[in-house]
């Protein structure tokens, strides 16, 4: 999948601080403990500012606030640290110093693991090894995270442009393997293979599916869970499933780990905390015929699905192909007509708002307090899915939509240029469509403009997706749903329903949420920030 050519970033992912460390990092140097992480003893900094003109070591990423209260120059913050062990001497004896591996600020956006060896001078009076001192630090800097998770990763060799195995060796297996995970790794050798992989999986082994991809392979994870004799219950109750990005289309990645980095987005990955996301079922076909998929991210139907899916002959051309694909749709004023059926929860734009805040408030300050808790009472327990939470509620698609699903007027559904329905503000690097959209609040985002909207005023619309501000315009359709149908009304030649980025056949589909079914990795238990959120 493919969405916008502009390669500038989210500004997520510019949270990497530009904090300096100085001193040799071998050196066993001074430290303390504080709440946020480890000090360096100011005399260091100050002897080894004065020895050092350059070559600094800087660090830090700072994917949440918490961060950006760390103190500067000489700190290094339990978010950044991925491993901690005692230093041992030739004969195997354990030293009075630590080993500490953090993830270190590589270039602007990017992230390395660095080694350095501390001596701390303050702990608590209950702590009696240098052992159990490293222990102490791995917990707070896994502080509602799996320590040394078992990660299975999937990867796609030809996503990105076939440079996934090679991202993957040089930002993301560091990573991992500085954090002592249990790595696994398994390549998907053709189409829908992930499918197979997931759906045959031995669930027990993993803690975490890295899928090493872009949103193509988390796609079929999901739907390879979905095959299971249980309809993926066990599976999804156990098993994250994220996405580390090594391919053209990340959303998921940039959604939740705020970063189209793959080194940073490795660290956040195991820096997230375990919070359930909605899945959304689309359904296609009647009777023995019916069909349903999962999708954790988007459906589409009209200008982008012609210009993702519909320009694939043209991809010598690059990322540009889907920027030339929507220009020339929109010059020609092409139109996609339909008739569609939603289940509609909010009735304006500032209901949208109202809910949003409601929402985002609420996991905010339950996040906050998981921070507090004490050690004792570590994990996040995440309600527990069954296969009641899998059940398909909705009408088959040969009998009519509910009584209460709106009929979208004809004066509109004649005239659709873009239906895009989503669960994942960010579908790429710059285009943030669905700003207001939020991990589990069982809704989906539908927006949806038409060409009684002048090329003028959609060019605009197209202009303002990287900020999120498209869905104040007027012309803009915006609305939480539970439910919709879709049914095109023209013939499917050179035309596509996309849904997380891959072809769906064009035919009728009909689509609702299952709250709460996936386990993902969030920072915090919430999407990156958006509009909405800032
Ligand atoms: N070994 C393989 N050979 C061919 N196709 C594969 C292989 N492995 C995975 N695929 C398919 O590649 C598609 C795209 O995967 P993914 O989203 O991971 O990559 P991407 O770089 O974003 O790709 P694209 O730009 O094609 O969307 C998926 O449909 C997946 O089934």
């Amino acid at each position: 999948m493919l969405y916008s050519t502009k390669m500038y970033n989210t500004g997520q992912d510019i949270n990497i601080s530009s904090e300096r460390l100085l001193y040799h990092t071998m050196d066993g140097i001074s430290a303390s403990l504080d709440d946020l992480g480890i000090k360096i003893a100011s005399q260091v900094v100050e002897a080894t500012e004065a020895e050092h003109h350059g070559g600094l070591l800087s660090y830090c990423i700072s994917p949440r606030p918490s961060l950006e209260s760390a103190e500067s120059k000489s700190h290094i913050p339990y978010k950044n640290i991925l491993w901690v062990e005692p230093v041992t001497d030739d004969t195997g004896e354990v030293q009075n110093e630590l080993e500490v591996t953090y993830a270190k600020a590589s270039g602007k956006h990017s992230v390395k693991p660095t080694t350095l060896h501390v001596q701390i001078s303050n702990y608590k009076p209950n702590i009696t090894s240098t052992q159990e001192l490293a222990n102490y630090i791995l917990s707070k800097a896994y502080k509602n995270h799996i320590i040394e998770p078992t990660v299975l990763v999937v990867i796609n060799p030809h996503g990105g442009q076939g440079k996934a195995v090679k991202i993957y060796n040089s930002e993301v297996k560091p990573i991992l393997r500085a954090a002592k995970a249990k790595i696994t790794y398994q390549e998907t050798n053709y189409h829908e293979h992930a499918v197979e992989i997931a759906r045959d999986l031995d669930i027990s082994k993993y803690d975490i599916i890295a899928c090493c991809s872009g949103d193509g392979i988390p796609h079929e994870i999901i739907n390879g869970f979905f095959q299971r004799p249980d309809k993926g219950v066990e599976a999804f109750n156990k098993v994250a499933i994220s996405q580390l990005p090594c391919g053209s289309g990340n959303a998921l990645s940039l959604s939740t780990h705020g970063s189209n980095d793959a080194a940073l987005a490795t660290v956040h990955m195991l820096k997230a905390m375990r919070t359930k996301l909605d899945l959304m079922a689309v359904t296609q076909g009647v009777g023995e015929n019916a069909t349903t998929k999962l999708s954790f991210l988007t459906q589409c139907y009209g200008i982008i699905a012609d210009a993702d899916i519909g320009t694939e002959h043209l991809r010598w051309l690059g990322p540009m192909r889907f920027d030339l694909g929507v220009a020339q749709r929109v010059l020609n004023r092409s139109k996609y007509p339909c008739e569609l059926y939603v289940n509609f929860v909010t009735k304006s734009k500032q209901d949208i708002s109202a809910h949003f805040e409601t929402h985002h408030r609420r996991v905010s300050s339950s996040a906050s307090n998981l921070e507090s808790v004490s050690e004792e009472e570590d994990y996040v327990k995440l309600p527990t899915l069954t296969e009641e939470n899998l059940q398909i509620k909705g009408p088959q698609l040969d009998e009519s939509p509910p009584s209460s699903w709106v009929r979208i007027d004809d004066s509109i559904a004649k005239n659709i240029n873009i239906l895009y329905v989503g669960k994942m503000p960010y579908i790429s690097n710059d285009v943030q469509f669905f700003p207001a959209a939020l991990p589990n609040d069982g809704y989906m985002d539908m927006i949806l403009t038409d060409t009684n909207t002048s090329v003028l005023e959609t060019t605009s619309i197209l202009m303002s997706l990287d900020k999120g501000l498209h869905v104040h315009n007027e012309k803009v359709h915006h609305a939480k749903i539970l439910s919709y149908r879709l049914v095109p009304k023209l013939p499917g030649h050179n035309h596509y329903i996309s849904v997380d980025g891959e072809s769906f056949p064009f035919e009728p589909l009909q689509v609702e949420v299952l709250p709460g079914v996936l386990t993902g990795l969030l920072q915090g238990g919430n999407f990156v920030e958006t509009c909405y959120s800032q």
